[in-house]
């Protein structure tokens, strides 16, 4: 099942008026099938948070259509369009989103209790989903005291526990060492293998789409290239920098002799 369509989705900035206009993006289509892990790679400036901000419907198109399971965001009220969002969008940050004024546990559970969850069944989702994610002995600390790779193992919790249609992660291993980012990837990989858990990440960080099944390589705002990852991820690292190389432009963050 299609949970994602984007259909020639074009961006342009700048008022209509105005001589000064950008076309950020051109004409890109995309599907994302139910418990696929989709990664979209590209240069800086080749449209990728722009690609971000239109599916997660915080910007809209200059033309074409969305659709995530089927409805279109852009035919919702601003009420009907924040429901969507936080029924059937999870969101990951680069700098984890966390509040700092709540626990761990608080935080994880902040889309349920929106969505007014009875309590045991809040208390049962947020044990199974921090099982899986490794962060049961830190429920109850708060971000000044655990590491920035728990902060964001808690953030991903977040972006799930309500089950979302798909996970939307931007530059998620960003602000993480390569341990940190080891485990959140990893982590995320679990989720999609064994929950079916939908995801599309954008990254610069090759390690980190590794873990991807799927990537998509974006270039002056048009869909360039896309590769599949075999049994190897070794392999598909590789794979990935040979794709990196021939899309040429700036990628300030690769840095292909990260540890494995
Ligand atoms: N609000 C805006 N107004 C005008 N131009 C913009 C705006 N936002 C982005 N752009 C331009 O659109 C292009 C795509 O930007 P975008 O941020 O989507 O790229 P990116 O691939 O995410 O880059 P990076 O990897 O550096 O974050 C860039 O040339 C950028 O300068």
């Amino acid at each position: 099942m299609t949970v994602l369509k984007a259909q020639a989705l074009s961006k342009i900035y700048g008022a209509k008026s105005s001589k000064m206009t950008y076309r950020a993006l051109d004409q890109i289509h995309l599907e994302v099938s139910e418990g696929e892990f989709v990664g979209v790679m590209g240069p800086s400036g080749s449209g990728k948070t722009t690609l971000l901000n239109l599916l997660s419907t915080i910007d809209q198109p200059t033309s074409g259509r969305i659709e995530v399971n089927g409805t279109d965001p852009s035919k919702l009220s601003n009420k009907e369009l924040a429901l969507f969002r936080r029924r059937q969008l999870g969101f990951i940050f680069q700098d984890f989103n966390l509040l700092d004024t709540l626990s761990m546990k608080d935080n994880i559970v902040l889309p349920l209790v929106l969505d007014n969850l009875k309590a045991a069944e809040i208390e049962r989702r947020v044990r199974e989903v921090a099982e899986v994610l490794g962060i049961a002995a830190i429920l109850d600390k708060r971000t000044y005291e655990v590491s920035g790779g728990q902060q964001q193992r808690a953030a991903i919790a977040r972006a799930i526990i309500h089950r979302p249609a798909i996970v939307l992660a931007d530059e998620l291993t960003g602000n993480l060492d390569s341990k940190a980012a080891k485990d959140a990837m990893e982590a995320l990989k679990r989720l999609n293998e064994e929950q079916g858990t939908t995801i599309l990440m954008v990254t610069h960080d090759p390690f980190a789409a590794s873990y991807c099944r799927r990537i998509v390589f974006i270039k002056d705002g048009r869909l360039f290239s896309e590769i599949r990852r075999g049994a190897n991820r070794q392999a598909f690292f590789q794979q990935i920098l040979d794709a990196l190389s021939v899309l040429g432009g700036n990628f300030n963050d690769v840095s292909p002799t990260r540890p494995e």
